[in-house]
């Protein structure tokens, strides 16, 4: 029987999981020990690539079919099943597009590719860009908006719901709100991601550790404080603000522990990210002209009920699902089986 090895390295672990068409048959999430850790996330491509074929040593890999890593921040690009071409791997390798943790996920891929003698590939990467062209428009001729976003995830949600609900997905609108240590809501039409908060930097909520969209002349001020580096800056906004930044942890539960001991800052905190996250399902919901099929919320928040209730008590006449968790192993071997049984096809990146 046909096998597909998924790899999706976060800032923390690397995961892994093997996959037959009928579902998972292995996974391992090995850490990153903080020694290891660097601040350009490729220094720890050997590190990471050792600890992945100690494991693989010891699985069987008979039927391999393909190998398939998790999409970094790239050139913008229309979703789906992609070829590591020599560009696409000296893009990662460079941090081209953003020092990602998901840049390694395609370097992973074509090392293993290569070992087992198997295509590799990545699916639906950060950087899939299916805008309406009026969704590029900032108000500042020299900035346009972009599209970077869990679309993995985003679509392999709306995907699954669609699958058990008997719906189409390209025949259907949604709003898709991943929720996770980033975070992207989208309006996700006929299955392509029309319009989405930059996820990465400066659009859309705050969220446990991205500052979000911010008060422009604030930011000036930051920017030629002269406290900060360009890429200084960057990492600040992306990595140490949101929850991290007002309450010193990006983790929800423990949010939600102090709260429930009677911490008014931190609920003050949890509540303005709630606020902001349901100000932008709103914006989606007018982009979609409020006609969905449903609004779906998922990513690790939304394992926090916390969270989830407020969203249904604001969205309940919308049909809204919460389908926790990032499952971004399992929809790159969904991808990836589509791919090899010629459903979807496999394209350049150019
Ligand atoms: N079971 C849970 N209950 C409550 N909160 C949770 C749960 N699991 C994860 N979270 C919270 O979800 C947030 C995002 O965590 P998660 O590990 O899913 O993000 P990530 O994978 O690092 O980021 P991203 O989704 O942007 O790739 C954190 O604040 C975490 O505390
Ligand atoms: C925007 C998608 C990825 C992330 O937030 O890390």
């Amino acid at each position: 029987m046909k096998k597909i090895l998924t790899i999706s390295p976060g800032s923390t672990s690397t995961k892994a999981g093997l996959f037959t068409s009928r579902g998972k048959i292995d996974e391992i999430s090995v850490s990153v020990e903080q020694e290891y850790a660097r601040k350009n996330v490729v220094q720890e491509y050997g590190y990471r690539r050792d600890l992945l074929k100690r494991f693989l040593e010891k699985t069987d890999l008979s039927g391999l079919a393909a190998v398939v890593g998790r999409g970094a921040p790239l050139k913008p690009m229309e979703g789906g099943v992609y070829k590591i071409t020599p560009k696409l791997l000296s893009d990662l390798r460079e941090c081209r597009y953003s020092n990602h943790a998901s840049n390694l996920g395609g370097l992973l891929a074509h090392y293993f590719g290569e070992l087992y003698h198997v295509p590799a590939w990545i699916i639906d990467p950060v950087s899939v860009d299916e805008f309406d062209e009026i969704s590029r428009i900032s108000g500042v001729p020299e900035i346009k908006r972009r599209s970077r976003s869990h679309a993995l995830n985003i679509k392999a949600t709306a995907r699954k719901w669609c699958d058990e609900h008997g719906a189409t997905l390209e025949k259907e609108n949604f709003v898709v709100a991943h929720l996770g240590g980033g975070i992207s809501v989208c309006a996700l039409k006929l299955g392509k991601i029309r319009d989405v908060n930059d996820g990465l930097l400066g659009m859309g909520p705050f969220s446990p550790e991205r500052a979000g969209a911010l008060p422009i002349s604030g930011l000036l001020d930051l920017a030629f404080s002269g406290d900060y580096t360009r890429k200084e800056l960057d990492h600040y906004l992306s990595r140490e603000c949101g929850l991290k930044g007002y309450l010193k942890t990006n983790d929800a539960r423990e949010v939600v522990r102090r709260i429930q001991e009677g911490d008014e800052y931190a609920r003050l905190i949890m509540d303005a990210m709630i606020y902001q996250i349901e100000k932008e399902i709103g914006a989606m919901l007018a982009a979609c002209h409020y006609a969905v099929k449903a609004v779906l919320i998922t990513g690790g928040l939304a394992h926090c009920s916390y969270i989830t209730r407020r969203l249904q008590d604001h969205f309940s006449r919308f049909n809204l699902h919460i389908i926790p968790g990032e499952n971004e192993l399992e929809a790159m071997a969904d991808g990836g089986f589509r791919a090899l049984k010629g459903d979807i096809p496999i394209q350049d990146y150019v």
